[in-house]
């Protein structure tokens, strides 16, 4: 589905992915782990842009608007599936169908206030469903995921990546939830300093390999893990 070889990318001299190759296969359930500042974010979004036309993307910063209902952030998904016309006319007297779907995409995340609630008033948690239900409303064939679930207890995390893993056939995460990462997902990815330092399959990872990644001692899992790739 998508491969490149020896990526790099910066942000003005700063290296955020330095000489990476991956590929990454349709139906592919992929967890990307590391520590802070290893570029799992600035990998997802390269991800996205090569992507996009079959990928929904919850980034970390949300893009949400304020100023606008729930339901109009979640229809935000569908935009592309409408005419410009019938997005304006919805956008002031909302039409029955969306309205039912988006209730009912709403109560499946537990989103349990009226949807024409304003989201300036929702808590971080809210809003991250919210944002998760308008990359759910894409109905994209693929989910990429930055951190997704981080404002939510670990119980609602779990349902809502069920619900994720059900309704997409390729989905890509960045999370730091360790017993995710070993128990959902099909492969571990893992990053320092912009290098791929792991790539394990479900069936050959344990916490120890990830515990590693965390502590820097990474160095010798590489060449072992990454016969994989
Ligand atoms: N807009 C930017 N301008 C300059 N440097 C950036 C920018 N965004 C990220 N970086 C740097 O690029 C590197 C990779 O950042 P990135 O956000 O991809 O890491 P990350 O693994 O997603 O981190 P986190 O887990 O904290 O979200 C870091 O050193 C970061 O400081």
């Amino acid at each position: 589905m998508i491969t490149f070889e020896n990526l790099t990318l910066k942000y003005a001299d700063k290296l955020a992915i330095d000489r990476l190759s991956l590929t990454i296969e349709a139906g592919e359930k992929v967890a990307i782990i590391g520590t802070s500042g290893a570029g799992k974010s600035t990998l997802l979004a390269h991800l996205y842009l090569l992507l996009k036309d079959n990928a929904a993307y919850c980034s970390q910063k949300q893009g949400l608007v304020d100023s606008l209902s729930a339901y109009h952030n979640v229809y935000m998904g569908a935009l592309a599936r409408h005419h410009w016309v019938y997005n304006l006319v919805n956008l002031i007297a909302p039409f029955k169908k969306p309205l039912n779907e988006i209730n009912e995409l709403c109560r499946e995340l537990a989103l349990d206030f009226p949807i024409s609630k304003k989201l300036s008033t929702l808590s971080g948690g809210q809003r991250q469903r919210v944002a998760l239900a308008r990359a759910l409303y894409q109905e994209k064939s693929t989910f990429i995921g930055d951190e997704p679930f981080s404002a939510l207890d670990p119980i609602m995390g779990k349902r809502l990546l069920d619900l994720v893993f059900a309704r997409h056939e390729t989905v890509i995460m960045v999370l730091h939830d360790k017993s995710s990462a070993l128990s959902y997902f099909d492969r571990v990815i893992g990053l320092s300093q912009g290098q791929l330092k792991l790539d394990i399959p479900h069936e050959e990872i344990n916490s120890s390999h990830i515990d590693e990644l965390y502590s820097g001692s990474v160095s010798d899992l590489a060449s072992d893990t990454l016969n994989h790739a």
